[in-house]
């Protein structure tokens, strides 16, 4: 048998390597009695960035703290590359983090504070000097190792931070709400920066958000907390598209609750009754069961709802109240009747100017509902 051969061999035997890099087993964290994560379970894949999003309490840092090593859980377990590290402490776990305040030592510079994970871990100088280097050509701060942070802009200390982390070569990063000391326009470049060195490194990254553009743009994949537990995880897109779970729908962009009634079924489609109008959708679009009669809600985003000229079919009518120019689109909110249940302002988003030239406000519009782009939700369940 040639060597190569002998390789292989030995290598078939191994099992495959795990593409999990981060998993979290039914964990559960409380503080006194009070309950923040509830037998939460989570894989996290090798290379990718996800995003845990949520409002303000969910539990996303406490959760990025169970992963760091932080916090402890009280219940369940905690896996970093397959090895169980749950009652490890947080310097055993080789992993990097960038806090919301970056959290520098104000006392030593630039150099010194990137390479303070390299010198608590005996790691010799000349090599520390040579990563040290590495770290801050790759962040761009290359001529600023000798200043101390109150001399550096928000945005080079967060460089700093990210250097910081970076530097001890982490199995995975961290972010905890990085981005939220920065203004507008520097936290859309270092999203754009931070993404590609992540990238670059195929580095396993969670990063902690309530900002719901933030993880739009940034994530391969987004979980969706409420209240201690993930409502959704899935890339962006199919997040977006598609969500499971009306607080997801909500949470994820401004969405349109129509309130109808199920109907009945006719092959795969569902037919729902809205006002005096009958619709007919997928029966993939409607998420849960329904019986005849019970109350369902439509979900439509207003990029979804397309104007047209009122006609007998049309599935909603109403007068136009008022059109706000965003720039790069255009909210017009229309004031619709929905005949048996309530007025309601229905928002409609369009490209352009020329839904604000044709239908100008107090006209009376009729909209059109797509058949993709709507969710539908039994609030019973
Ligand atoms: N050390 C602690 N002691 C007691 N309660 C805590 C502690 N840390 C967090 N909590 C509580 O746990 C819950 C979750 O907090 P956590 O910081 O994880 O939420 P979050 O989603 O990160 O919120 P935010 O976006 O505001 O940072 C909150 O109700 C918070 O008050």
């Amino acid at each position: 048998m040639s060597a190569v051969n002998s390789n292989t061999a030995v290598q078939a035997r191994r099992a495959p390597a795990s593409d999990t890099a981060v998993s979290l087993e039914r964990v559960v964290k409380k503080y006194r009695d009070q309950t923040v994560l509830h037998e939460l379970s989570l894989k996290i894949k090798r290379g990718e960035f996800l995003t845990l999003l949520g409002p303000s309490g969910c539990g996303k840092t406490t959760l990025l703290n169970l992963i760091a090593g932080f916090a402890e859980a009280d219940n369940g377990e905690v896996f970093i590359d397959g090895e169980p590290v749950t009652s490890e402490p947080p310097h055993k776990r080789q992993i990097g983090i960038v806090f919301q305040n970056y959290a520098l030592f104000p006392h030593m510079d630039v150099e010194r504070n990137i390479g303070y994970g390299l010198r608590m871990r005996g790691v010799p100088k000349d090599e520390l000097a040579q990563r040290v280097k590495q770290a801050m050509e790759m962040v761009k701060l290359d001529g600023l190792g000798h200043r101390k942070p109150r001399e550096l802009s928000g945005g080079q200390q967060q460089r700093v931070a990210l250097a910081r982390a970076l530097v001890i070569q982490p199995k995975v990063l961290l972010l905890d709400e990085p981005f939220s000391a920065l203004d507008k326009s520097l936290r859309g470049s270092m999203q754009v920066e931070i993404r590609e060195i992540q990238r670059r490194l195929g580095l396993t990254t969670v990063f902690v958000t309530h900002d719901q553009g933030e993880a739009l743009a940034m994530s391969d994949r987004i979980a969706v907390m409420s209240a201690g537990a993930i409502r959704q995880i899935a890339s962006p897109a199919d997040l977006y598209q598609n969500p499971q779970d009306p607080f997801v729908a909500s949470f994820l962009g401004d969405v349109n609750i129509l309130p109808s009634h199920y109907h009945g079924q006719s092959g795969s489609d569902i037919q729902l009754r809205l006002g005096s109008a009958l619709i007919s959708l997928p029966r993939a679009r409607l998420v849960g069961g329904s019986h005849s009669g019970e109350r369902l809600d439509i979900y439509v985003r207003p990029e979804h709802i397309r104007f047209e000229n009122l006609h007998p079919g049309s599935v909603l009518s109403g007068t136009v109240v008022n059109h706000v120019f965003q720039g790069d689109h255009i909210n017009t909110f229309v004031d619709v009747d929905i005949p048996m249940t309530a007025r309601q302002v229905v928002t409609v988003r369009s490209a352009g100017l020329g839904a604000m030239q044709q239908w100008p406000v107090g006209s009376v519009v009729g909209l059109a509902l797509p058949e993709d782009g709507i969710s539908v939700f039994n609030p019973q369940k």
